[in-house]
């Protein structure tokens, strides 16, 4: 059975419409990541979730029961927000314990989840203090553990990272991985943050204005995008898009002409005619001095070194295409071949920017 399911749920406030349409079923025990640029409805769809918020039209299911009239208060959730919302009158321990109190729970039960919660997340020491004389880890280590103390079905996490620094974050992403393998609950995050969703997630839900965009593993959102918004929300630099023809068998690009291999020839042959936009990932654009089996003659306009890789940047046709490579190994000005990998390349529907697929041989 799944554990939250949206069925055809919109939202407006006002006139104006945040969700359109959401069909969105997530598993028991799942984590599940809400991306997307800001503004998209993430938050919103979480609010739908634990009740803060109504739902304009369609049906949201709880453990299979009809959730939209329930009140936030009777939902089963726990919930984590970016700026935390500790109470500044109550020492850690306080903190920790107060959704329990609240429930009106045993005080032994209460000392021993709120003692476990601090063991977990390594607030061991800190229980007397107030969220004023804690560093901004430690403050969403306490909003974490005031969360698991409930042992809810439902653990939803609001952008939880998105106040801490790189080096917290990477660590605190692992922390979440291992709280929610202990506790197994249901665990929605969301965040605009696509390594925090690549890293976390068991699925990614990526939505752009109010629309799901792709439900799917982050593998196969990385690799297998459904779409060009897709395609260049995850990965940085983002995949290129170029524009191309094919004429009989060729590719045309640059006014240069490359065979494609035959796996892909049927394939693009099924979606004739509809202008066709070609995706390939920076890290997968290959620039040599040798002529490989395709190849197109490029020139490199800029170069970047960011230590441990280098960007080269070119243009074909008026369109940015940049490779990212190990070594240095090209200078501003050169001439060389980008030796195409038919294996990584996308092709998109130039109308609907939908993905034409991808040939059996790869899938
Ligand atoms: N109570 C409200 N009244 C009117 N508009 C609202 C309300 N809450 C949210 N919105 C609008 O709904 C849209 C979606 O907001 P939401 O907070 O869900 O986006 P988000 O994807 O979580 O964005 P961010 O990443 O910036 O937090 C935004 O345009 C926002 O301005």
């Amino acid at each position: 059975m799944d554990s939250i399911r949206f069925e055809n749920v919109s939202k407006s406030f006002g006139k104006t419409k945040i969700i359109n349409n959401l069909n969105l079923s997530i598993e028991k025990g799942e984590r599940l990541i809400l991306l997307g640029p800001s503004g998209c409805g993430k938050s919103t769809i979480l609010r739908m979730i634990s009740g803060l918020e109504t739902i304009t039209t369609g049906n949201l299911y709880l453990n299979g029961k009809l959730a939209n009239d329930v009140d936030s208060g009777d939902r089963d959730i726990a919930m984590v927000f970016q700026n935390y919302a500790l109470y500044p009158h109550m020492t850690i321990e306080e903190n920790v314990g107060y959704g329990l109190r609240i429930h009106k729970e045993k005080k032994d039960v209460i000392r021993q989840r709120v003692k476990e919660a601090i063991d977990i997340l390594n607030l061991t020491g800190l229980e007397g203090r107030y969220p004023k004389e804690l560093s901004g880890g430690q403050r969403q280590r306490v909003a974490l553990a005031r969360a698991i103390v409930k042992r809810s079905d439902f653990f939803l996490l609001d952008e939880p990272l998105s106040n801490l620094d790189a080096q917290l974050r990477g660590q605190a992403r692992k922390e979440l991985v291992r709280i929610h393998e202990m506790y197994g609950q249901t665990f929605i995050y969301v965040t605009h943050d696509q390594i925090e969703a690549m890293t976390v997630g068991q699925r990614i839900a990526l939505l752009n204005g109010g629309d799901l965009q792709m439900l799917d593993t982050p593998h196969n959102v990385y690799h297998r995008p459904a779409n060009i918004f897709v395609a260049k929300f995850i990965g940085s630099p983002s995949m290129n898009i170029l524009t191309v023809k094919m004429d009989g068998r060729d590719l045309v690009l640059g006014g240069q002409r490359v065979e494609l291999p035959e796996m892909w020839q049927k394939k693009i042959h099924e979606k004739e005619g509809r202008g066709l936009k070609m995706g390939i990932r920076p890290e997968n654009v290959v620039f040599s001095r040798e002529k490989g089996p395709y190849s197109v003659k490029v020139n490199i306009h800029y170069v970047e070194n960011y230590g441990n890789r280098v960007g080269f940047y070119t243009e074909i046709d008026g369109e940015e295409l940049i490779s990212i490579m190990p070594e240095d190994e090209f200078a501003k000005g050169e001439d060389v071949y980008w030796n195409i990998l038919p294996e990584k390349l996308h092709f998109f529907d130039g109308e609907t920017t939908m993905s034409i697929g991808y040939p059996a041989e790869l899938s």
